[in-house]
């Protein structure tokens, strides 16, 4: 529910990539994860967290999808139209929040990929009180569990992984500080695969905080595959189970793991 007197935590959910590492004949923006559309899962789990409204982005010709996908949304969802590259997507919907009536209120806003539906709402709410508390932009992140190597030319050499973070979404940021930084960067021409690596550009503070492996992005379609078992296990659990599920998954054998999200997490 929107409070008139405080300003709305928005959430601009970038969902117009074209999916050519996922292929098939369902963009993986609207393919099916438990039975709902995974940019509808993506909405709900921000709501869960306290984002209170959400700007969807969305490529042309794909408006009417979108709107079936999330007819059900818990939250007010907009739909805007993306650009060629994420980086164009995000401008194009933060500069819908800046030209809209009640959006413009507001000082927090979060930058999320469509792609990754199963941010636990801890995560959310985290990065949502860095922001608050002063951040200007926050970034979850999660350690490297592989071993990493540097190709140069025929030759390699291994990265010290100790050093290394693997960034996720959703970024939250000061609004103003994150619209400012964008519209520079389209008139530089540079680019970013990332929000926080568009703020760092121009000398602001990257703040890190935990993510979770819950949050995957569906790039290819074995990703899918993984999050219809963590959809089982939070479908049996909860939104608020996210720290509990992901503790299991690092504690526990994989035999118990496999056992417990068969039957729902239910103990
Ligand atoms: N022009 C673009 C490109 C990407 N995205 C979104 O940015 C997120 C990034 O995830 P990614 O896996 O890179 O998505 P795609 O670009 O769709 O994938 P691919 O590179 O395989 O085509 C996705 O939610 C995607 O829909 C977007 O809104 N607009
Ligand atoms: C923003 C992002 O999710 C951070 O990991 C990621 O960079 C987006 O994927 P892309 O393949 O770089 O578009």
């Amino acid at each position: 529910m929107v409070n008139e007197h405080t300003p709305p935590v928005v959430a601009v959910v970038v969902a117009a990539g074209l999916g050519t590492r996922f292929g098939g004949p369902v963009p993986k923006q609207v393919t099916s994860l438990t039975g709902k559309a995974v940019v509808a899962v993506a909405v709900e789990s921000l709501a869960a967290g306290g984002c209170d409204e959400a700007v969807v982005v969305v490529k042309e010709g794909m408006h009417n999808h979108l709107q079936i996908a999330l007819a059900a949304s818990p939250i007010p969802v907009h739909f805007v139209t993306g650009g060629d590259t994420r980086q164009d997507s995000v401008r194009n919907g933060l500069r819908f929040i800046a030209q809209h009536h009640r959006l413009s209120d507001a000082t927090t806003v979060l930058i999320h990929d469509a792609v990754r539906p199963l941010v636990p709402a801890y995560v959310v709410e985290n990065v949502i009180a860095a922001v608050d508390n002063g951040a200007v932009a926050v970034t979850p992140v999660i350690d490297v569990v592989d071993t990493i190597r540097q190709i140069d030319g025929d030759t390699s050499s291994v990265v010290d992984r100790s050093t290394l973070r693997a960034v996720q979404t959703p970024q939250g940021f000061n609004r103003a500080v994150i619209t400012e930084c964008h519209e520079q960067l389209a008139v530089e021409g540079g680019s970013v695969t990332d929000d926080i690596s568009c703020c760092e550009r121009y000398g602001h503070h990257a703040t890190l905080i935990e993510g979770s492996r819950m949050s995957l992005k569906i790039t290819e379609p074995v990703d899918l595959d993984i999050a219809e078992v963590f959809a089982k296990a939070t479908a049996g659990a909860g939104h608020h189970s996210g720290r509990r599920i992901g503790r299991m998954l690092r504690a526990a054998k994989p035999s118990t793991v496999a056992r417990r999200l068969s039957r729902g997490n239910r103990r």
